[in-house]
């Protein structure tokens, strides 16, 4: 469509973060995570780690116990205990959510992790809301900026439309959510789509076709909250991140994410961990390209 624009990979660049001398942890930006369940525990390992190799102070995983076992043993760095917190991704992994008038969040896997979904809900930090907590009662309840990030069947799940009408113009069915939710749209495909309200169309279209695979997305909503903390822990004090910046963050982590799955792909199939473990070269190669 003729109003979509590539970010640019040096735009992307300017949207990470680098750490200065005067930096430690917490000023780099704490990431909070709320994603996982007893039945989909991959998920929650697979956005820590994507979110520890992106760059960010810490990661503060929060979810369900079995979840935090193998998070635990993937990346002992992972942080269990509640605490400081900058921005939160919820969802990936954690089956339907849905947060009734009354407060009540319905099908998650145990009461702490309801309990500290309806936390992150109203702590007024930017939200990244994935797979089954992209419901309309959830984004009712958050007090933060939020960026939400569907596939095509979850869009149309919260639309109210047939997948099909998504299909047929990705475009405007993002842009036409982002206006009704007033909320930030990545709609993932092989060329994801970004939006805030009223916004610009940022599109992302360096992902292979192998990244079509399980997991994948959860990666990416952890790129996007590592890129969020960082942003978040910056402008505490000053300018919040808002839905125009957040749909900056959200085509710079898709740019980020396809850009790692070519280099872990280098023309065959990849697994996700592999997308993972290709992040921090992909950073460095995409700052260097943007300092020359
Ligand atoms: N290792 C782990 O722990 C992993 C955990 N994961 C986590 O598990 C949870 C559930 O995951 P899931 O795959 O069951 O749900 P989901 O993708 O919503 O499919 C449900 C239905 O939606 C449709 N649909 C799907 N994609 C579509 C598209 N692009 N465009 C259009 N439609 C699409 C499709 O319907 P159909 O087209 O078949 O009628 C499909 O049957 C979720 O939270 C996820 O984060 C996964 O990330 C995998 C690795
Ligand atoms: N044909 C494709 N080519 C390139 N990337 C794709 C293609 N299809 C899906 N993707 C990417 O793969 C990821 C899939 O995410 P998602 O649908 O949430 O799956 P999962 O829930 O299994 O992680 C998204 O980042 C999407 O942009």
């Amino acid at each position: 469509m003729s109003d979509e624009r590539e970010l640019t990979p040096a735009e992307a660049a300017a949207l990470v973060r680098v750490p200065t001398p005067d930096h430690a942890k917490y000023a780099r930006g704490v990431l909070g995570m709320l994603t996982g369940s007893s039945r989909y525990p991959g998920a929650a390992v697979l956005g820590v780690e994507a979110a520890l190799r992106t760059g960010v102070g810490m990661v503060r995983y929060l979810g369900p116990a079995r979840a935090a076992d193998l998070v635990l043993q993937r990346r002992p760095e992972a942080v269990t205990a509640p605490g400081r917190v900058q921005a939160w991704v919820i969802g990936s992994g954690m089956g339907l959510l849905s947060a009734a008038a009354d407060g009540e969040i319905e099908e998650a896997p145990e009461p702490e992790t309801a309990e500290r979904v309806r936390g992150a809900l109203a702590s007024g930090h930017p939200l990244i809301i994935d797979a089954g907590a992209i419901a309309p009662t959830v984004l009712a309840a958050a007090r933060g900026p939020v960026i939400i990030t569907p596939h095509a069947g979850e869009l149309a799940r919260l639309s109210g439309v047939d997948v099909a009408a998504v299909r047929a113009d990705p475009g405007a069915a993002a842009r036409a959510a982002a206006a009704r939710f007033g909320v930030a749209v990545l709609l993932k495909g092989h060329t994801t789509r970004v939006v805030a309200p009223g916004g610009p169309m940022l599109v992302a279209r360096q992902a292979p076709t192998w990244l079509a695979t399980a997991g994948a997305g959860d990666a990416l909503a952890g790129i996007l909250g590592a890129l969020t903390a960082t942003h978040a822990a910056a402008t505490l004090a000053g300018q919040p991140v808002d839905l125009p910046q957040l749909a900056r963050l959200g085509a710079a982590a898709a740019v980020l994410h396809g850009l790692a799955a070519a280099r872990a792909s280098a023309g065959g199939p990849l697994t996700v961990l592999d997308l993972c473990a290709a992040l921090p070269a992909t950073v460095a190669a995409l700052l260097d390209a943007a300092d020359r």
